[in-house]
């Protein structure tokens, strides 16, 4: 088994975000997760990624003990579990190359980063994995200068510097035109098929996850409500994930207000993991 996840829970106060979450994965697959704002889809990923610690339960990847990592072993395990979040995360005044050179910064010194004083091998590939995703052209400009499409394949880029063997997608495309998202979701599928890195993204659209997931996972009050294959995901089970009392639709399923709550809780708890 590559993944094996086992009845993880997460607990804050009286509100139990995510329950009893099982399921395993046993190749490099693409795996979406859908659910309504507040299903516990974010917390899950961050419990994943160790951004966030799990009340109960076990998460293996590749052999790998994931909820019991600490100090170096944590980080390394940090650094081949990439994340990227709706907000892109990006910082805005840099340059796109030295964001995208900030992937590698487990790898060398506070100092050496702080003076953008990078190896040339690593800004080479920078560049290459910039031209890969389409957007070399940018990338001395500052990211703030950039289309949110662009925003977001710029971390991708940033991600994929760190070589990781999985990437964590919190809704990649929740704040993107349906143009912009298009590619940016043709970017994660081609990564994921050319270089077999698996990919987990949370997904607020159900035509998404039906056309570039492999398999399914529909949650629902911190449960694990579905767990199948695109063509399993019908608009009758769509109703069980999102509710038949909501006022249910096939282009947005996420309520932007919730969502951009948790996005900035997200991305000030971010802050402090940095
Ligand atoms: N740091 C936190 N402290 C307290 N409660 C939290 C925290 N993070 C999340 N929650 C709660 O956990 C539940 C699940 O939230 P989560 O953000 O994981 O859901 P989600 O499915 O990702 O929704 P969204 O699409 O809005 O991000 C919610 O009830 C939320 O209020």
């Amino acid at each position: 088994m590559l993944l094996s996840v086992e009845n993880v829970t997460k607990v804050f106060g009286r509100n139990t975000a995510v329950d009893n979450v099982a399921f395993s994965v046993d190749k490099p697959a693409f795996v979406g997760i859908i659910g309504r704002s507040g299903a516990g889809k974010s917390t899950f990923l961050r419990m994943v990624n160790r951004l966030t610690d799990a009340t109960a339960g076990a998460i293996h990847f590749d052999g790998r003990d994931v909820l019991s990592l600490k100090g170096a072993e944590k980080r390394a395990w940090q650094s081949d579990c990439a994340m990227i979040f709706q907000q892109f995360n990006l910082v805005p005044r840099m340059d796109v190359v030295s964001n995208v050179l900030h992937g590698t910064l487990n790898r060398h010194s506070a100092l050496a980063t702080m003076f953008n004083l990078y190896p040339t091998s690593d800004i080479h590939r920078a560049i290459d994995i910039l031209e890969r995703l389409g957007i070399a052209e940018q990338a001395a400009k500052r990211a703030e200068a950039l289309s949110g499409g662009q925003q977001q394949r710029v971390a991708i880029a940033r991600a994929l510097m760190q070589d990781p063997k999985i990437i964590l997608a919190d809704e990649p495309i929740a704040s993107l035109d349906p143009m912009n998202a298009q590619v940016v979701m043709d970017a994660l599928r081609r990564i994921h098929e050319e270089d077999g890195r698996m990919v987990v993204a949370n997904l607020h659209t159900l035509d998404t996850a039906r056309r570039y997931c492999d398999r399914v996972i529909g949650m629902r009050e911190g449960r694990i409500v579905f767990d199948g294959t695109p063509e399993q995901l019908t608009t009758g089970v769509a109703r069980d994930i999102y509710g038949a009392d909501a006022s249910f639709s096939e282009a947005s399923t996420s309520t932007s207000i919730d969502a951009l709550d948790a996005n900035a809780r997200a991305m000030m708890e971010e802050v402090e993991v940095l």
